[in-house]
C-alpha cells in the first residue's frame, strides 16, 4: 500500500502524534483511516464492516483520552483495526491475522495499547470495572477507563452482569455503547429494540411536544418563557429519562445519543465526560461499514467478507478452482436441519447470534417459526433449548465450539442432569484458522467428555454428520453433542438417504498389520490418505473411524488393541482429556500393552494462520501422521 495515498495517517506513529493535530484536521484523518482499513482488507480479507462504524469515535477516542496511560477496552475486538493502525501498527497491518502477524483482536501481548484482550463478546464493561476499581485500591485517580461495547455484545448475560456490578460500585468507567443496530446478522430482541426507541426518543419527544402544545394553551407562555421552556423541558426530560432510561434507572448516568460519525462533536463530548466522576454510558449512533457503500447495503455480508475483493465494485475475487468443491460442513448442517424438520415436527432450531455463521439461517428463512436466533447468549440459548426438551420438542442448539466455553454449566446442570434430549451442534471445532487463539474449538472434546449422560460425536465427513444428525433425534436418545470443523468437507456427494448410526459404534475402514490408527473426526480424511500412500509401497495399516469419544467403542477399541503392536489416535482437539486420552484410559484400564501415540493439540493456545498452517505447526498434518507411522514400524 502507497503511504503517499495517507499523507497524514502516515504521519501518526502512535496517538501521540494524533494529539499533536489541530481539531479540524480530524476530518482528514477519519478520511485516510477509512480508506486505509478499506484497502487493507481488500487485499488481506478479515472483519471489515464494525471497524469502518467506528473510525471516528476510535479518532476521537484516541485524540481526547491520554492512551496508553488511560484505558480503552474493545469488546470483541473486531471493530478495533483503527485502534490498531493508530497505534504504532499501521507499517504492520498488511500481516493482520496472518500466521506470525499481528492478531485479528486486542492482544496485550501485543501492544501496550491493547488493554484487555478480547475476542469473546460481552466481558468489555466487567475488565473495565476490575480495572478501575484496581486503580482505585491503590489510589490511582487520574486514569479514565473507557469500553467500548456494540448494541449487540450488550444482549449478552454478562454484559449485563458488569452493569449490575458498575451501578453498585460507582465506579469511574465510562461505557460507549456503539450503537448500529445490527450484531454479524440483525440484532434482535428486547433491548435492541429498546435502543432503537430510546434513540428515536419517542416517547421523550412527544411528551416535550405535548407540555409545549399545552403551555401555549394555557397562555403561560410570556416573559422570560424561553427560560421557562427550557426549565419544563429539562425537568420533563429528567423525570422522563429517569424513568424510561434503563441505565438511568439503574443509577449509571446516560448521554445520548450522538452522531458516532461526528468526530469534533464526539471529540467535544468526550473532552467534557472526562470530567464526570462515576459511572456513565454515552449512547453513540454508528452504520456498520460507514464510508463503502457495498458494506452499508449488505452489513452481514460485509462483517467479515468471504475473500478479497474489488474496492470499486465490491466485488469478491474468488479463487479459481477447477473442479466442484464440497459444501461447507455449516451449510449441511443447515440443509439437512431442514429436512428433518420437515419430517418431524418437534425439531427447532437455536442459533445465539451466528445464523449465517452456523448457516440456521436456511431454516429461519424456510420455518421462520421454529428457528430462534436468541442473541448473543450461549448460557441462555442451552437453557431455552433444555425447557423446550423438556417439553416435548427436540431443539438442535448449534454453537461454535468456542462460545459453547460459555455455557458449560447449562449443558450440566440443565441438560445433561435431567438427561434430555438436547441436540448440541458444535461448529468450528479444531483449528478455526485466522481468528486465533480466542476461537479455536480445542477444547470441547475434552471438557464434554467428564459429563455423565452425554454422547459425544464428531463426524468424520458430511455424510457422517447428515446420519448423526438424523439418529440424534430419533426417540431416547438423550443431551446428543455432534461437534465439527470450519471450512469444506470432503465429499461432493453429501445428499444421501438418512442411516441411523448406532451410538457408541465406529467402523474399521481398512485392516492392516502393526499399527492402526483410531481417528475422530475430520483428521480421518487425511489420515486415510496417509493409509493409501503406505498400502501404496506395500504396507497395509489398520484405520478406524470411531465417531464417538463418548460412549467408547470398547468392542473396536478391544479387537484394535488385540491386533496389532502400536496405535495412533488423532483428533482436532486437545490431547489433554480429549479422545487419546479417553483411548489411553481404556488401554491400561484393561491392561494392553501396546506402544501408543496421541495426536492432538498440544498443551498450548495456538495463534492464528491458515488452518493448514496451524495444523502443521502443531504437528497435525500429513506430514506428521507419516512421521509417527514410520516411527512405529521400525
Ligand atoms: C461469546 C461470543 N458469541 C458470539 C460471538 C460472535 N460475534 C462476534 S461479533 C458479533 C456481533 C457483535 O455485534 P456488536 O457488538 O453490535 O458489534 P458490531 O459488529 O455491530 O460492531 C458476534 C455475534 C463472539 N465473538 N463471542
Ligand atoms: C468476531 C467474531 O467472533 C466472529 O466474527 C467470528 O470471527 C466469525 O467466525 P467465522 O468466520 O468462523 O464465522
Ligand atoms: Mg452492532
Amino acid at each position: 500500500m502507497e503511504e503517499a495515498g495517507y499523507p497524514l495517517l502516515s504521519l501518526i506513529n502512535s496517538p501521540a502524534d494524533l494529539r499533536k493535530l489541530p481539531e479540524e484536521k480530524l476530518l482528514q484523518v477519519c478520511s485516510e483511516l477509512r480508506e486505509f482499513i478499506i484497502d487493507a482488507v481488500s487485499c488481506n480479507p478479515a472483519h471489515f464492516g464494525a471497524s469502518l462504524g467506528v473510525v471516528e469515535l476510535t479518532v476521537a477516542l484516541h485524540y481526547v483520552l491520554n492512551t496508553p496511560v488511560d484505558k480503552l477496552i474493545w469488546d470483541v475486538g473486531h471493530q478495533a483495526y483503527g485502534h490498531k493502525i493508530l497505534t504504532g501498527r499501521r507499517d504492520v497491518f498488511h500481516t493482520n491475522r496472518k500466521y506470525k502477524g499481528i492478531s485479528g483482536f486486542p492482544s496485550v501481548a501485543e501492544s501496550e495499547y491493547d488493554s484487555f484482550g478480547v475476542g469473546h463478546s460481552s466481558t468489555s464493561i466487567s475488565a473495565a470495572l476490575g480495572m478501575a476499581v484496581a486503580y482505585k485500591e491503590q489510589g490511582i485517580t487520574d486514569r479514565q477507563v473507557v469500553a467500548v461495547i456494540g448494541d449487540g455484545a450488550m444482549t449478552a448475560g454478562q454484559a449485563f452482569e458488569g452493569l449490575n456490578n458498575l451501578a453498585s460500585l460507582q465506579a469511574n468507567v465510562l461505557v460507549i455503547l456503539n450503537d448500529n443496530n445490527m450484531a454479524i446478522d440483525p440484532n434482535i430482541g428486547g433491548f435492541s429494540d429498546y435502543l432503537v426507541d430510546i434513540a428515536t426518543s419517542r416517547t421523550y419527544n412527544k411528551v416535550r411536544r405535548e407540555v409545549i402544545k399545552g403551555m401555549g394553551r394555557l397562555n403561560i407562555v410570556g416573559p422570560r418563557s424561553k427560560e421557562m421552556i427550557v426549565k419544563i423541558n429539562n425537568s420533563v426530560k429528567n423525570l422522563l429519562t429517569r424513568q424510561t432510561n434503563i441505565f438511568e434507572g439503574l443509577n449509571i448516568r446516560y448521554f445520548g445519543p450522538v452522531d458516532g460519525h461526528d468526530v469534533l462533536r464526539l471529540a467535544g463530548v468526550l473532552r467534557d465526560m472526562k470530567h464526570i466522576p462515576g459511572p456513565k454510558v454515552l449512547h453513540v449512533i454508528t452504520k456498520k461499514g460507514k464510508g463503502f457503500k457495498y458494506a452499508e447495503e449488505n452489513q452481514t455480508a460485509w462483517h467479515a467478507p468471504s475473500g478479497k475483493f474489488d474496492k470499486h465494485t465490491g466485488e469478491i475475487i474468488e479463487e479459481s478452482t477447477s473442479r466442484p468443491r464440497p459444501p461447507k460442513f455449516q451449510d449441511v448442517f443447515g440443509h439437512t436441519l431442514v429436512e428433518l424438520a420437515k419430517q418431524n415436527d418437534k425439531i427447532v432450531g437455536i442459533t445465539p447470534a451466528m445464523p449465517s455463521g452456523c448457516s440456521l439461517n436456511i431454516m429461519m428463512e424456510v420455518m421462520p417459526a421454529r428457528a430462534f436466533d436468541v442473541g448473543i447468549a450461549e448460557q441462555h440459548a442451552v437453557t431455552f433449548a433444555a425447557g423446550l426438551a423438556i417439553s416435548g420438542m427436540i431443539p438442535f442448539c448449534n454453537i461454535y465450539s468456542t462460545f459453547m466455553q460459555r455455557a458449560f454449566d447449562q449443558v450440566i446442570h440443565d441438560v445433561a442432569l435431567q438427561n434430555l434430549n438436547v441436540v448440541m451442534c458444535l461448529d468450528r471445532g479444531g483449528l478455526v484458522g485466522a481468528d486465533g487463539a480466542t476461537h479455536h474449538g480445542a477444547f470441547d472434546l475434552a471438557y464434554f467428555r467428564p459429563i455423565p449422560n452425554l454422547t459425544i460425536s464428531s463426524p468424520m465427513d458430511e455424510v457422517e454428520l447428515r446420519n448423526l444428525m438424523y439418529t440424534a433425534q430419533l426417540p431416547d436418545k438423550g443431551p446428543f453433542v455432534i461437534r465439527y470443523p470450519r471450512g469444506i468437507g470432503s465429499n461432493e456427494d453429501w445428499r444421501k438417504p438418512f442411516a441411523e448410526i448406532e451410538v457408541g459404534k465406529g467402523r474399521c475402514l481398512r485392516k492392516g498389520k502393526g499399527v492402526a490408527l483410531l481417528t475422530l473426526g475430520p483428521l480421518g480424511v487425511k489420515a486415510a490418505r496417509v493409509c493409501d500412500e503406505f498400502a501404496a509401497s506395500g504396507t497395509e495399516l489398520g484405520h478406524y473411524d470411531m465417531r464417538f469419544v463418548k460412549p467408547l467403542d470398547e468392542e473396536l477399541l478391544h479387537e484394535v488393541f488385540s491386533s496389532y503392536h502400536s496405535v495412533i489416535t488423532v483428533e482436532d482437539g486437545v490431547v489433554a482429556g480429549g479422545f487419546g486420552t479417553a483411548v489411553l484410559e481404556f488401554m491400561n484400564e484393561h491392561g494392553y500393552n501396546c506402544q501408543l501415540k496421541r495426536m492432538g493439540i498440544p498443551d498450548r493456545f495456538v495463534e492464528h494462520g491458515t488452518q493448514a498452517e496451524l495444523y502443521k505447526e502443531v504437528g497435525l498434518d500429513m506430514e506428521a501422521l507419516r512421521r509417527n507411522i514410520s516411527e512405529l514400524l521400525k
